[in-house]
């Protein structure tokens, strides 16, 4: 793998789940590398594996063959214990549900202050962080509310001060936005580039949503349980003194050289079975076998 001291590499990951007779390839030879400190988009059609990818990373689901590489840990081969430490200490989780990160009956500060509890925390230490982050997080005036005194916006923004409770490496985030509305979907993924930029977290944000996804310099795109293409962008500035983001896309190419062709390029071309490649000195091209 290329990216020597990355903080994630996945490497022709793959996940089948058996249910009864019926064998589904969730993933299906997924490469990622993350470095640290990036922020990264995982983008895809509905099914295409990205929620089990997170799960993966979180070290919530493990996967049937491959390897993945978060910081010192193999996911692959860790053992029960290590999982819990790696949970609790490398890793922030944000789920799907907003709701579902949270404890109805504990107020803003109070669930903050649980992962540290958890951890060995001094109780002024958990003072302090569980101020500082949601603070951090905009939501620092009502910490002593619970989750239904609070906006959907309000109660993710605390679901991401809990899961950086511990000052995880990795914040993963599902969907971080899919139940907001637009408005309120720009706050949030602001406050995740904060946290990126300001804390220093890594991040893999899953979404649907191209307005989230173009806000950060690379966005990843896996496709039947692969990762497709990455589209990469950064800010250029114009003769005129303007800056505008420029947004380059990209085919990913495993170790063993395979690419995917896409759906558009292939049909435009007609490019079935096999198709003829040729060198040429400074790019390959692609034939259709005619
Ligand atoms: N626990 C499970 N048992 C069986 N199949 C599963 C399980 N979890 C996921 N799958 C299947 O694996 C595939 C990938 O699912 P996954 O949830 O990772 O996709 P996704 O890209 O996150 O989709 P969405 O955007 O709809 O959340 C799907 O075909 C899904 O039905």
């Amino acid at each position: 793998m290329s990216a020597d001291g990355a903080l994630i590499e996945c490497e022709s990951l793959v996940r089948i789940y058996q249910s009864g007779p019926v064998e589904v390839q969730a993933l299906q030879g997924l490469d990622l590398v993350v470095e640290r400190g990036e922020m990264v988009a995982v983008v895809g059609a509905s099914g295409s594996g990205k929620s089990t990818l997170l799960s993966i990373l979180a070290g919530i689901d493990a996967p049937t063959a491959g390897r993945a590489r978060v910081d010192r840990w193999n996911l692959l081969s860790m053992s029960r214990r290590d999982r819990v430490r790696y949970r609790r200490q490398t890793v922030g989780f944000v789920r799907q549900q907003t709701a579902s990160n949270l404890i109805p009956y504990l107020n803003a500060r109070q669930m903050v202050d649980l992962p540290m509890t958890a951890s060995g925390v001094s109780t002024a230490e958990r003072r302090q962080r569980s101020g500082e982050l949601l603070e951090a997080l905009g939501v620092g005036s009502f910490a002593d509310r619970r989750p239904a005194q609070l906006s959907g916006g309000q109660q993710m923004r605390v679901a991401i001060a809990v899961a950086l409770a511990n000052r995880p490496h990795v914040l993963l985030a599902d969907e971080p936005t899919g139940e907001l509305d637009t408005a309120t979907s720009a706050e949030v993924f602001a406050a995740l580039r904060d946290v990126n930029r300001d804390l220093g977290v890594t991040v893999v944000v899953v979404t649907h949503d191209p307005a989230v996804s173009g806000q950060v310099e690379r966005t990843v795109a896996i496709r039947d349980g692969r990762t497709s293409s990455e589209v990469l962008r950064r800010t250029a500035t114009a003769e005129d003194g303007g800056t505008h983001v420029i947004a380059e896309e990209y085919a990913v190419m495993d170790r063993a050289g395979r690419i995917q062709v896409p759906r558009d390029y292939r049909e435009a071309l007609a490019l079935t079975r096999r198709v003829r490649l040729a060198l040429e000195p400074d790019h390959i091209t692609i034939r259709p076998d005619a």
